[in-house]
């Protein structure tokens, strides 16, 4: 049976042949941040009824005009400087993918991973504070950017959770991740986010396991 790894491998391969250049992908961008913004909306809107009705319309036809030119396959994944993964359609990163918040990465010289950024309504949880899932999201990937940053990449195998304090929805927060040890295929990361006051409100312990061929 094929692995993981060989199985991502073709993926990326056959991704890495499309022809996506930067003012493509700033256009796309733009596309997507319009469509986070009207996605926000959605929520928010205190539209009447026959209103709504009509934008559900508009939109439907802006949806089919983009599907007559085609449908392609995804954008793939570059890993640049300091083991950054540029992967345009991530749901955490994607500039392309109107579902990401999105959040922006750096990694540090001592190999820290960092971004800092805000979660808006669509990524509520109990009301008024960000969703578990999403800070397990967002700690998942910045681990898995630290993991590769201290160039031993993998997949996620586990990933512990403590929700010390309810996440604000709506304000600055921080988040930081390192690799910690590796012991053979695996990696172990430590990961936090904090709050605009500087005080955690999760933090994590994951471990990649490098798949087998
Ligand atoms: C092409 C390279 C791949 C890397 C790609 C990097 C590019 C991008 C980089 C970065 C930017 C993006 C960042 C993304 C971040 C998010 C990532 C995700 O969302 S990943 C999706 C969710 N995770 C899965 O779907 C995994 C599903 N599971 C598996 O495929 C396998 O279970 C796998 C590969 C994880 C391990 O399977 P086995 O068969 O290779 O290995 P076994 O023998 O089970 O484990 C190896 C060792 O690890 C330990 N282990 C396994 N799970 C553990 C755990 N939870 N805690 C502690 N140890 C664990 C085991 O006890 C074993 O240890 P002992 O060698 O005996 O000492």
């Amino acid at each position: 049976m094929t692995g993981a790894w060989t199985a991502m491998q073709r993926v990326f391969e056959e991704r890495d042949r499309q022809d996506f250049d930067e003012v493509r992908i700033a256009g796309l961008a733009e596309l997507a941040a319009r469509v986070r913004e009207l996605s926000e909306l959605v929520v928010l809107t205190r539209a009447d009824q026959s209103e709504v009705a009509v934008v559900a319309r508009e939109v439907e036809l802006l949806t089919r005009r983009l599907a007559e030119a085609g449908r392609g396959i995804p954008p793939g994944a570059q890993v640049g400087e300091g083991g950054i993964v540029r992967q345009l359609g991530s749901p955490v990163t994607g500039a392309l993918n109107p579902l990401a918040p999105p959040i922006e990465i750096s990694v540090s010289p001592d190999g820290t991973a960092r971004s800092e950024f805000t979660l808006g309504v669509l990524y509520e949880g109990p009301p008024g504070f960000v969703h578990g899932g999403v800070s397990a999201m967002v700690l998942d990937h910045l681990s898995g950017v630290a993991a590769s940053a201290n160039g031993t990449p993998g997949m996620t195998a586990g990933l512990d959770l403590r929700y010390r304090r309810p996440t604000p929805l709506g304000v600055p927060l921080s988040a930081e991740a390192k690799a910690v040890r590796v012991e053979g295929r695996k990696t172990f990361v430590e990961s936090r986010i904090l709050g605009p006051d500087g005080r955690v409100t999760a933090e994590a312990t994951a471990v990649f396991v490098m798949p087998t061929r």
